[in-house]
């Protein structure tokens, strides 16, 4: 179980009711098809997007379900950012659909508060000013929540955003973000250019802040070892198609590194599907996909971590992903 887990566990999001006050689509709507149900915080089936001649997402089905912090991790130009973009309907798809909360991106009555890559913020602004700002701009904007916020991280209202450190800067950003109290917060890397101490500090209070609102978090990234523990969905992205869907701590349970004879390697892999294999003299090392060790006693068995998990399926883009929830309800 993830430390800061938000959502109720794995398998039990079909039959969570709706939160008050998510926006999320009225028992009542004729279109809804998720009747009395919560619908995921996104859903794309059939998801493309083309940039002039070049695909940067091809084929995407996924559904993240509500009230999870999801990553959405793989390597540069592999498509997360055109994933997020076309989430907030900043974008639309070339091909397929996105559902935000059970409605079309771009028509959700839910809260969405986005924040793009390289923290835009005005350097000249005060930060008084960039409250002001947004509280001119958001209806459900909560002030007070704001400033509780800053004075709690010990970021003055009157210090100008260009004199702040990176990490300073982005808890602005997140503070902007989260006192707009959005249904679904999207994160275009906010870690990066963050030392490790900022880094830390920024993914422990977006988790404060998830563990008080409930909120869905998207959030992509490249540093894996710092979202294990805060985030509990993971989406991974790579060559333009989703090759991982899933809960954090299904994956854990259901990888493991199986260390034995190289000879008894193929026989193994007949066995179990293979996600990476290494042979290093007689001694053959494999991620399979497996919740539990073989009974062969030449095979020695540990728990995979989830940085293992992500490379090897980034090291093996033609591997088919694992199972995509099937959250699309009955009719
Ligand atoms: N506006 C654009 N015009 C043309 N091509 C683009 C545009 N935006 C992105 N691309 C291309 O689409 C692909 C996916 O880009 P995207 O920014 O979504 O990847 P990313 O995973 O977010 O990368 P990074 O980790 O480097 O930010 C890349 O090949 C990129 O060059």
């Amino acid at each position: 179980m993830s430390l800061f887990r938000s959502g109720p566990p794995s398998g039990e999001e079909d039959d969570a009711p709706f939160p008050a006050g998510t926006g999320l689509p009225a028992e009542h709507d004729p279109h809804d098809p998720w009747p009395g149900r919560r619908a995921p915080a996104l859903e794309t089936t059939g998801l493309g997007r083309r940039y002039r001649g070049a695909w940067a997402l091809r084929d995407c089905s996924l559904a993240v379900p509500a009230g999870r912090v999801a990553a959405v991790v793989g390597p540069n130009g592999a498509g997360k950012t055109t994933l997020l973009r076309t989430a907030v309907g900043l974008l639309a798809p070339t091909t397929g659909q996105v559902r935000v909360f059970g409605r079309p991106a771009g028509e959700s009555p839910a809260g969405i508060a986005f924040l793009a890559q390289g923290k835009p913020l005005y350097p000249g602004f005060r930060v008084r000013e960039m409250l002001r700002f947004g509280r001119g701009l958001n209806p459900r904007w909560d002030e007070e929540a704001a400033r509780r916020r800053l004075a709690g991280l010990g970021i003055p209202l009157e210090r100008r955003v260009g004199s702040l450190s990176g990490g300073q800067r982005t808890q602005v950003a997140l503070t902007l973000a989260l006192a707009k109290q959005p249904d679904l917060l999207v994160l275009d890397e906010p870690l990066a250019d963050l030392d490790p101490l900022a880094r830390h500090d920024v993914m422990r209070s977006l988790m404060e802040a998830v563990a008080e609102t409930g909120l869905s978090v998207l959030l992509s990234s490249h540093v894996v070892s710092e979202l294990e523990g805060a985030c509990d969905w993971l989406l991974v992205v790579n060559g333009g198609r989703v090759q991982v869907s899933g809960d954090i701590d299904d994956l854990l349970t259901g990888h493991r590194v199986l260390t034995g004879p190289a000879e008894a390697a193929d026989a193994l892999a007949a066995r179990l599907p293979v996600i990476s294999r290494e042979e290093t003299g007689r001694q053959a090392t494999l991620l399979v996909r497996a919740a539990a060790s073989p009974p062969d006693p030449r095979w020695s068995s540990r728990p995979a971590p989830l940085e293992e998990i992500v490379l090897a399926y980034l090291r093996s883009p033609g591997l088919s992903s694992l199972p995509r929830p099937s959250l699309t309800p009955a009719r």
